[in-house]
Formats: structure tokens, C-alpha cells, sequence
């Protein structure tokens, strides 16, 4: 078992990483729940694993209540953060009980940000159930969900007390949903860490064809990464957390004008994102245009969407621009961009022109 700790002085948690552990996770909780009975909220996809999950359960003496709720973006929205408040709320879950969150991305953001606000904070769990949860979104307590407005405009820290990652539950997901989280991996790699962009080069085909140990490498790594930024700049305050929002300007953008549909889901639209920061850095001369070919080269390697036209959102620059303008890092009229000068070597860039974005995006329809 491969553990790794989220160093938060007094709010600091544990991640377990081990193939098999989700038939283990009742040993894990027990010692937190202290007799209570705890609340799970998942999917319909995930039937399968919330079975594993609560005989494990059982068998160490914890009690579960499940709450299922359907599948997909849309269920990042006030309606099911309601339908979640109202479950826990009618179950009489306290403040030092624990909510667990099984599911991908959707269900993290959304379980945890109700955790956040059940009377005014109560403790979560999450057991990631797609790549791009365990290799993301399962950490560093950002939850939100989605408005008319924008992609994750309302939500809050709060960060949970465990996280159990089962790299073995990925054998059920989708190949879609595999690649699209595949996406957050190489981001890593795209952010500060060469050498392991050029691992993910080497092994991503690999990764996607379900080769655990390539997968369980790819985890470590990931949480690795994404432990060590949260710890340091918790709230995104100091523009060390927001490196971990490249490609996701102009992939929020991607993904509000498909309206958080199936047609682009978040981890495709962050590959486009991320192929469009470094076309983009080229274009203003920021890093070479090899460097933005060998990204876009890997997406199509990895069959994600290398471009805006590959994304297939066909928005104007200016309709794409206005999605932008609801992100969380603009300031005083200003909108930080994550930009690249070489893979590996990305930076928060506070001088770029919105209209030069706009004509950029238009130049690549
Ligand atoms: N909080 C963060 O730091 C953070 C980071 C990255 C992404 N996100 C958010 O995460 C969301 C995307 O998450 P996602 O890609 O996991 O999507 P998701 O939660 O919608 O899961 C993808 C699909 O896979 C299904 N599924 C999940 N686990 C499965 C399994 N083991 N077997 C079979 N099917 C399974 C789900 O039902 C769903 O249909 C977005 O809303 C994004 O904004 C948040
Ligand atoms: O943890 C972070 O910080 C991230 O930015 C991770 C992203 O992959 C994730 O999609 C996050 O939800 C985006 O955050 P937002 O602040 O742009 O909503
Ligand atoms: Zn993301």
C-alpha cells in the first residue's frame, strides 16, 4: 500500500493507494466512524463498487446509507446539491459524521461541497471511482457545482479526511472516460515536469490499454503532484494551485457552450484547453511551435482532441471570450492565463489581451 499525506497542519489527511483496497475500505473508516453509520453518495454507474464497498462495510462493523443519483455533468447542479443536503439532513448525519462521496469527478465536487455546507461543515471521504478522480479531483478539497453562469462558480474549500483510491476500479470505466482522464495526468507533466510528460509519451498507450502497473505509476505520481501544490497554496492564493488550471480557461469555455453535455466531457475539453495554451504561447512567441506540435501530437496519439476544431465546439472567439470572462482568476478586468514557454516550464501570465485570445480562437475554427 502506497501512502502519501496531505501536509495541512491540523486539517491534514491521509491517500491510500492500493489495487484491491475498495474491498478493504470498511477497515479504513471503522476507526473514523466510531459506531456511527455513515452516508454514501454515488452514481448509477458505479452499482458494482457501492456493492464492494458496503460489504466491506459490514464486515467492519459500519453501518451505510446510500443515496444514488444519475449519472454525468448535469448532476453538478443546485438540484442535486439539494436532493444531497435533504438526504443528509433527513438522516440526521452530525457535523462529525462522515459523508462518503464514491464516484468520479461529478460526485466528488458535488458530495463534497454539500459536506461543506451540512451544518456548516461536516467531515468526507472520497473514494475516487474514474482515473481523472484519482488522479485530480479526489484532492486538495475544491468542490463546487455548475450554474447558468459557469463552470463550478459555486463552491468552496473543504477538504476531506480520507481519500482511498482502488486503481483496480478503473477496470469498468469506459475507454472514453479513461482517456478523458488521462488528460489531468499529462497536465502534470505539461505543468513542471518534463520527464514525466516524456513517460507519459512512453507509457500512455500502455495506461489506456489497462495495464495496471503503468496506471498505478501514473496515480502515484499525479497525487504526488497534486499533494505537494495543494499543501503549499491551499486556496490558490500565492499562483502556485492555479498552475493546475492549465487548459482549463478555454476548456471551461469548451464546456459551458456544449452545455456540460456528453457531447465534450471536462477531461477532453482540458486536453483542447491545454493544446490551445501552447498554440497559443507559440503564436506570441512564448515557446516554439514544436513544442505546441508535440502536445497536440500526444492528444492525437491518446485520441483526445488536439484543437478547437477537434474539440467540435464551433463558437465564435467572441462567444468563446465571454464563458471567460465568468472565471474565478479574473481580477479587476484582468484574466491570468496559464501560459507555457516549453512543456514543463508553465506560467501565470497577468498581460494577456482578451481581444488577442478572441482573434487567436477565431484564427483557429
Ligand atoms: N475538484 C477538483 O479538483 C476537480 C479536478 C478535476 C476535475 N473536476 C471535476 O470533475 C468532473 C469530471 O469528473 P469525471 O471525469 O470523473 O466525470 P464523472 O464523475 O462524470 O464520471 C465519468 C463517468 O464515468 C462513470 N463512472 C465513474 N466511475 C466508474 C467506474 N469505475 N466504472 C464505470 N463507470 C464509472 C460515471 O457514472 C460517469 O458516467 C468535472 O465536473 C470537473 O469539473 C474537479
Ligand atoms: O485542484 C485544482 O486546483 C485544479 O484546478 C484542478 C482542476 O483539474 C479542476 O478541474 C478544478 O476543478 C478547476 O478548478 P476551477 O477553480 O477552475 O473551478
Ligand atoms: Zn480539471
Amino acid at each position: 500500500m502506497t501512502t502519501m499525506i496531505v501536509e495541512l497542519g491540523a486539517r491534514a489527511y491521509p491517500i491510500l493507494i492500493e489495487p484491491g483496497l475498495l474491498a478493504r475500505a470498511g477497515d479504513a473508516i471503522a476507526p473514523l466512524a466510531r459506531g456511527r453509520r455513515v452516508a454514501i453518495v454515488c452514481d448509477e454507474n458505479v452499482a458494482a463498487h457501492l456493492t464492494t464497498l458496503r460489504a466491506s462495510l459490514d464486515a467492519a462493523g459500519v453501518a451505510s446509507e446510500v443515496l444514488v443519483l444519475p449519472p454525468g455533468e448535469a448532476t453538478k447542479s443546485w438540484s442535486q446539491l439539494q436532493a444531497v443536503c435533504d438526504f443528509l439532513l433527513d438522516l440526521g448525519i452530525e457535523r462529525t459524521d462522515h459523508v462518503i462521496a464514491l464516484g468520479g469527478g461529478v460526485i466528488g465536487d458535488l458530495v463534497g461541497f454539500g459536506a461543506a455546507i451540512l451544518k456548516r461543515g461536516c467531515r468526507f471521504i472520497q473514494i475516487p471511482t474514474t482515473l481523472l478522480a484519482q488522479v485530480d479531483s479526489s484532492v486538495g478539497g475544491k468542490t463546487a457545482i455548475n450554474t447558468r453562469a459557469g463552470k463550478n462558480l459555486i463552491g468552496a474549500f473543504h477538504q476531506p479526511v480520507l481519500v482511498l483510491i482502488d486503481p483496480t476500479v478503473l477496470d469498468t470505466l469506459p475507454a472514453r472516460e479513461l482517456r478523458a482522464g488521462y488528460a489531468e495526468v499529462v497536465k502534470y507533466g505539461l505543468i513542471d515536469d518534463p520527464e514525466f510528460f516524456v513517460w507519459c509519451e512512453a507509457n500512455g498507450a500502455a495506461l489506456l490499454a489497462g495495464e495496471l502497473a503503468a496506471r498505478t505509476v501514473a496515480i502515484g505520481h499525479a497525487v504526488a503532484a497534486k499533494a505537494r501544490i495543494v499543501a503549499a497554496d491551499e486556496h490558490e492564493t500565492t499562483g502556485q494551485r492555479a498552475l493546475l488550471n492549465l487548459g482549463h480557461t478555454f476548456g471551461h469555455a469548451l464546456e459551458a457552450e456544449a452545455h456540460y453535455s456528453g457531447r465534450l466531457i471536462h477531461g477532453e475539453a482540458v486536453a483542447a484547453g491545454c493544446a490551445l495554451a501552447f498554440a497559443y504561447s507559440a503564436r506570441v512567441g512564448l515557446c516554439t511551435q514544436a513544442d505546441a506540435d508535440r502536445v497536440a501530437a500526444h492528444w492525437r496519439a491518446t485520441g483526445l482532441p488536439d484543437s478547437l476544431a477537434a474539440s467540435g465546439i464551433a463558437a465564435s472567439g467572441a462567444r468563446l471570450v465571454d464563458h471567460m470572462r465568468h472565471d474565478k482568476k479574473m481580477a479587476a478586468g484582468t484574466l491570468p492565463f496559464l501560459l507555457a514557454r516549453g512543456i514543463g516550464r508553465t506560467f501565470l501570465d497577468k498581460t494577456v489581451d482578451l481581444a488577442d485570445v478572441e482573434a487567436f480562437l477565431d484564427d483557429q475554427r
